[in-house]
Protein backbone atom coordinates (compact mmCIF):
# COMPACT_ATOMS: atom_id res chain seq x y z
CA UNK A 1 0.00 0.00 0.00
CA UNK A 2 2.60 2.70 0.98
CA UNK A 3 6.28 1.82 0.57
CA UNK A 4 8.86 4.03 1.64
CA UNK A 5 12.39 2.92 0.81
CA UNK A 6 15.44 4.76 2.22
CA UNK A 7 14.27 8.07 1.82
CA UNK A 8 16.49 11.26 3.54
CA UNK A 9 15.96 14.75 3.27
CA UNK A 10 18.26 17.60 4.09
CA UNK A 11 17.58 21.31 4.54
CA UNK A 12 19.96 23.78 3.72
CA UNK A 13 22.69 21.33 2.46
CA UNK A 14 26.20 22.61 2.89
CA UNK A 15 25.44 25.47 4.71
CA UNK A 16 25.50 26.63 8.67
CA UNK A 17 21.90 26.01 8.67
CA UNK A 18 21.75 22.37 7.66
CA UNK A 19 19.43 19.88 8.81
CA UNK A 20 19.01 16.22 8.69
CA UNK A 21 15.59 15.86 8.80
CA UNK A 22 15.41 12.49 7.31
CA UNK A 23 17.83 9.73 7.44
CA UNK A 24 17.31 6.52 5.56
CA UNK A 25 13.82 6.35 6.81
CA UNK A 26 12.39 2.97 5.83
CA UNK A 27 8.90 1.97 6.29
CA UNK A 28 6.06 -0.33 4.63
CA UNK A 29 2.34 0.06 5.63
CA UNK A 30 0.00 -2.56 4.39
CA UNK A 31 -3.37 -2.43 4.01
CA UNK A 32 -5.89 -1.03 6.71
CA UNK A 33 -2.50 -0.52 8.83
CA UNK A 34 -2.65 2.66 11.18
CA UNK A 35 0.41 3.66 12.14
CA UNK A 36 0.72 6.38 14.86
CA UNK A 37 4.18 8.14 14.84
CA UNK A 38 5.63 9.65 18.41
CA UNK A 39 9.18 11.51 19.03
CA UNK A 40 11.00 14.55 20.43
CA UNK A 41 10.39 17.81 18.59
CA UNK A 42 12.43 17.98 15.22
CA UNK A 43 13.21 14.25 14.82
CA UNK A 44 11.42 14.03 11.32
CA UNK A 45 8.20 13.17 12.01
CA UNK A 46 6.18 15.97 10.05
CA UNK A 47 9.13 15.90 7.10
CA UNK A 48 7.97 12.19 6.83
CA UNK A 49 3.96 12.83 6.32
CA UNK A 50 5.04 15.91 3.80
CA UNK A 51 7.37 13.87 2.01
CA UNK A 52 4.39 11.33 1.71
CA UNK A 53 2.10 14.33 0.70
CA UNK A 54 4.41 15.62 -1.66
CA UNK A 55 5.01 18.66 0.00
CA UNK A 56 8.62 18.39 -0.27
CA UNK A 57 10.47 15.82 -2.64
CA UNK A 58 13.07 13.90 -1.14
CA UNK A 59 16.88 14.24 -1.58
CA UNK A 60 17.08 10.13 -2.16
CA UNK A 61 15.35 6.91 -1.89
CA UNK A 62 11.72 5.88 -2.51
CA UNK A 63 8.30 6.04 -2.27
CA UNK A 64 5.52 3.84 -3.50
CA UNK A 65 1.51 3.87 -3.15
CA UNK A 66 -0.38 1.05 -4.56
CA UNK A 67 3.10 -0.08 -5.89
CA UNK A 68 2.78 3.50 -8.06
CA UNK A 69 6.47 5.18 -7.73
CA UNK A 70 5.29 8.87 -6.64
CA UNK A 71 8.44 10.47 -5.12
CA UNK A 72 8.54 12.64 -8.09
CA UNK A 73 5.37 13.55 -8.49
CA UNK A 74 4.24 16.77 -7.13
CA UNK A 75 1.32 17.52 -4.50
CA UNK A 76 -1.53 18.42 -6.25
CA UNK A 77 -0.95 15.37 -8.55
CA UNK A 78 -0.80 12.55 -5.44
CA UNK A 79 -3.98 14.78 -4.18
CA UNK A 80 -5.74 11.80 -5.29
CA UNK A 81 -3.70 9.45 -3.29
CA UNK A 82 -3.61 11.36 -0.05
CA UNK A 83 -6.06 12.55 2.39
CA UNK A 84 -4.67 14.89 4.95
CA UNK A 85 -5.63 17.04 8.28
CA UNK A 86 -3.06 19.58 9.78
CA UNK A 87 -2.76 20.50 13.45
CA UNK A 88 -4.40 23.80 12.63
CA UNK A 89 -8.20 23.49 12.36
CA UNK A 90 -7.64 26.57 9.99
CA UNK A 91 -5.76 24.51 7.46
CA UNK A 92 -7.67 22.09 6.16
CA UNK A 93 -10.99 23.87 5.53
CA UNK A 94 -11.82 27.17 3.51
CA UNK A 95 -12.98 29.48 5.76
CA UNK A 96 -15.02 31.65 3.54
CA UNK A 97 -17.29 28.67 1.73
CA UNK A 98 -20.44 27.02 3.29
CA UNK A 99 -20.22 23.64 5.02
CA UNK A 100 -21.43 21.96 1.74
CA UNK A 101 -19.23 24.18 -0.55
CA UNK A 102 -16.67 22.33 1.69
CA UNK A 103 -17.90 18.96 1.36
CA UNK A 104 -18.07 19.27 -2.16
CA UNK A 105 -14.67 20.77 -2.81
CA UNK A 106 -13.08 17.60 -0.80
CA UNK A 107 -15.51 15.13 -3.09
CA UNK A 108 -13.87 16.53 -6.27
CA UNK A 109 -10.52 16.07 -5.05
CA UNK A 110 -8.07 14.70 -7.26
CA UNK A 111 -10.63 15.76 -10.27
CA UNK A 112 -11.26 18.61 -12.12
CA UNK A 113 -12.36 21.26 -9.85
CA UNK A 114 -15.84 22.67 -10.51
CA UNK A 115 -17.84 24.30 -7.95
CA UNK A 116 -20.89 24.96 -9.55
CA UNK A 117 -22.14 21.99 -10.30
CA UNK A 118 -21.16 20.39 -7.03
CA UNK A 119 -24.15 20.71 -4.62
CA UNK A 120 -26.72 18.53 -6.00
CA UNK A 121 -29.95 17.39 -4.22
CA UNK A 122 -28.15 13.95 -3.94
CA UNK A 123 -25.00 15.49 -2.51
CA UNK A 124 -26.64 17.41 -0.23
CA UNK A 125 -28.46 14.47 0.96
CA UNK A 126 -24.89 12.50 1.57
CA UNK A 127 -23.50 15.39 2.69
CA UNK A 128 -26.54 15.33 6.08
CA UNK A 129 -26.05 11.78 6.45
CA UNK A 130 -22.19 12.18 6.68
CA UNK A 131 -22.45 15.58 8.73
CA UNK A 132 -24.98 13.89 11.14
CA UNK A 133 -22.14 10.94 12.21
CA UNK A 134 -20.23 13.12 13.84
CA UNK A 135 -22.73 14.15 16.15
CA UNK A 136 -21.97 18.29 16.14
CA UNK A 137 -25.25 19.06 14.68
CA UNK A 138 -23.70 20.33 11.36
CA UNK A 139 -25.89 18.55 9.11
CA UNK A 140 -28.46 21.61 10.20
CA UNK A 141 -25.85 24.08 9.14
CA UNK A 142 -25.03 23.55 5.47
CA UNK A 143 -25.07 26.89 4.33
CA UNK A 144 -23.17 28.44 6.94
CA UNK A 145 -19.51 29.76 6.59
CA UNK A 146 -16.88 27.09 7.47
CA UNK A 147 -15.28 30.11 9.68
CA UNK A 148 -18.24 30.61 12.11
CA UNK A 149 -17.78 26.85 13.43
CA UNK A 150 -15.43 26.46 16.38
CA UNK A 151 -11.75 24.54 15.85
CA UNK A 152 -12.92 21.38 17.16
CA UNK A 153 -16.21 21.15 14.98
CA UNK A 154 -13.60 22.66 11.78
CA UNK A 155 -11.06 19.74 12.87
CA UNK A 156 -14.29 17.19 12.79
CA UNK A 157 -15.28 18.65 9.38
CA UNK A 158 -11.50 18.20 8.44
CA UNK A 159 -11.56 14.75 8.78
CA UNK A 160 -14.27 13.99 7.24
CA UNK A 161 -13.65 15.95 4.32
CA UNK A 162 -10.28 14.02 4.33
CA UNK A 163 -11.76 10.28 4.49
CA UNK A 164 -14.50 11.27 1.88
CA UNK A 165 -13.00 9.65 -0.70
CA UNK A 166 -11.32 6.59 0.39
CA UNK A 167 -8.03 8.12 0.02
CA UNK A 168 -5.41 5.59 -0.62
CA UNK A 169 -3.23 6.77 2.59
CA UNK A 170 -4.58 9.49 5.22
CA UNK A 171 -2.39 11.36 6.76
CA UNK A 172 -3.03 12.91 10.50
CA UNK A 173 -0.30 15.60 11.54
CA UNK A 174 -0.88 16.24 15.30
CA UNK A 175 -4.40 17.06 14.63
CA UNK A 176 -5.89 17.36 17.86
CA UNK A 177 -3.53 19.25 19.64
CA UNK A 178 -4.69 22.47 18.85
CA UNK A 179 -8.23 21.22 20.66
CA UNK A 180 -8.84 21.36 24.40
CA UNK A 181 -9.47 18.00 26.19
CA UNK A 182 -12.57 17.17 25.63
CA UNK A 183 -13.09 18.34 21.38
CA UNK A 184 -9.43 16.88 21.47
CA UNK A 185 -11.13 13.07 22.84
CA UNK A 186 -14.11 14.01 20.39
CA UNK A 187 -12.02 14.04 16.88
CA UNK A 188 -9.64 11.06 18.52
CA UNK A 189 -12.79 8.84 18.59
CA UNK A 190 -13.86 10.20 15.25
CA UNK A 191 -10.58 8.97 13.84
CA UNK A 192 -10.91 5.35 15.35
CA UNK A 193 -14.49 5.31 13.59
CA UNK A 194 -13.85 6.86 10.42
CA UNK A 195 -10.46 4.85 9.46
CA UNK A 196 -12.10 1.59 11.06
CA UNK A 197 -15.47 2.10 8.93
CA UNK A 198 -13.46 2.90 5.59
CA UNK A 199 -10.51 0.55 6.50
CA UNK A 200 -8.27 3.43 5.51
CA UNK A 201 -4.00 3.11 5.82
CA UNK A 202 -2.95 6.07 8.06
CA UNK A 203 0.33 7.55 9.26
CA UNK A 204 -0.92 10.00 12.30
CA UNK A 205 2.08 12.20 14.10
CA UNK A 206 0.78 12.91 17.46
CA UNK A 207 2.94 14.06 21.46
CA UNK A 208 -0.10 12.54 23.02
CA UNK A 209 1.48 9.07 23.85
CA UNK A 210 -2.09 7.69 25.50
CA UNK A 211 -3.50 8.87 21.98
CA UNK A 212 -0.72 6.65 20.05
CA UNK A 213 -1.35 3.79 22.61
CA UNK A 214 -5.05 3.93 21.90
CA UNK A 215 -5.63 4.58 18.39
CA UNK A 216 -3.66 2.39 15.49
CA UNK A 217 -2.25 -1.32 14.98
CA UNK A 218 1.26 -0.16 14.44
CA UNK A 219 3.79 2.65 16.51
CA UNK A 220 6.77 4.18 15.52
CA UNK A 221 9.20 6.55 17.46
CA UNK A 222 11.40 8.65 15.64
CA UNK A 223 14.94 10.18 16.74
CA UNK A 224 17.19 12.80 14.79
CA UNK A 225 15.48 11.77 11.52
CA UNK A 226 15.18 8.15 11.80
CA UNK A 227 12.78 5.32 13.35
CA UNK A 228 14.08 4.36 16.55
CA UNK A 229 11.81 2.07 17.53
CA UNK A 230 9.11 -0.10 16.42
CA UNK A 231 6.11 -1.97 17.47
CA UNK A 232 4.45 -4.27 15.82
CA UNK A 233 0.61 -5.00 16.21
CA UNK A 234 1.31 -7.73 19.04
CA UNK A 235 4.10 -5.70 20.61
CA UNK A 236 1.90 -2.40 20.22
CA UNK A 237 -1.08 -4.11 22.70
CA UNK A 238 1.55 -4.90 25.44
CA UNK A 239 3.21 -1.01 25.38
CA UNK A 240 2.16 1.24 28.03
CA UNK A 241 3.06 5.26 28.56
CA UNK A 242 5.79 3.98 31.20
CA UNK A 243 7.19 1.79 28.79
CA UNK A 244 7.11 4.36 25.84
CA UNK A 245 9.12 6.73 28.24
CA UNK A 246 11.67 4.43 28.72
CA UNK A 247 12.27 3.57 25.45
CA UNK A 248 12.63 7.78 25.05
CA UNK A 249 15.05 7.64 27.94
CA UNK A 250 16.88 5.02 26.25
CA UNK A 251 17.27 6.65 23.03
CA UNK A 252 18.08 9.85 24.03
CA UNK A 253 20.59 8.65 26.32
CA UNK A 254 22.19 6.83 23.94
CA UNK A 255 22.13 9.61 21.94
CA UNK A 256 24.05 11.35 24.00
CA UNK A 257 26.87 8.88 24.67
CA UNK A 258 27.19 8.76 21.02
CA UNK A 259 27.85 12.53 20.51
CA UNK A 260 30.29 11.83 23.85
CA UNK A 261 32.04 9.69 21.61
CA UNK A 262 32.31 11.65 18.96
CA UNK A 263 33.49 14.99 20.72
N1 LIG B 1 10.77 23.67 5.56
C1 LIG B 1 11.83 23.49 6.32
N2 LIG B 1 12.96 24.22 6.14
C2 LIG B 1 14.05 24.03 6.90
N3 LIG B 1 14.15 23.13 7.89
C3 LIG B 1 13.06 22.37 8.12
C4 LIG B 1 11.86 22.50 7.37
N4 LIG B 1 10.96 21.60 7.83
C5 LIG B 1 11.56 20.94 8.83
N5 LIG B 1 12.83 21.39 9.00
C6 LIG B 1 13.81 20.89 9.98
O1 LIG B 1 13.84 19.46 9.86
C7 LIG B 1 13.91 18.86 11.15
C8 LIG B 1 12.70 17.96 11.35
O2 LIG B 1 11.56 18.77 11.47
P1 LIG B 1 10.08 18.19 11.57
O3 LIG B 1 9.13 19.35 11.51
O4 LIG B 1 9.90 17.11 10.59
O5 LIG B 1 10.10 17.56 13.05
P2 LIG B 1 8.92 17.01 13.92
O6 LIG B 1 9.33 15.69 14.43
O7 LIG B 1 7.63 17.06 13.19
O8 LIG B 1 8.93 18.06 15.12
P3 LIG B 1 7.78 18.69 16.03
O9 LIG B 1 7.34 17.58 16.93
O10 LIG B 1 8.51 19.75 16.76
O11 LIG B 1 6.70 19.20 15.14
C9 LIG B 1 14.01 20.00 12.14
O12 LIG B 1 15.37 20.21 12.42
C10 LIG B 1 13.41 21.18 11.40
O13 LIG B 1 13.97 22.38 11.86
Amino acid sequence: MLKIDNISKTFFAGTINERRALVNVSLQLDEGDFVTVIGSNGAGKSTLLNTVSGRYTVDTGSIAIDSAPVAKLKEFQRAKYVGRVFQDPMAGTAPDLTIEQNLALALQRGKRRSLGRGITKARKERFTEELKMLELGLENRLTAKVGLLSGGQRQALSLLMAGFTSPRILLLDEHTAALDPQRADLVTNLTERIVAEENLTTLMVTHNMEQALKLGNRLIMMHEGRIVFEASAAEKKKLTVPLLLAEFAKIKGASFDDRALLA
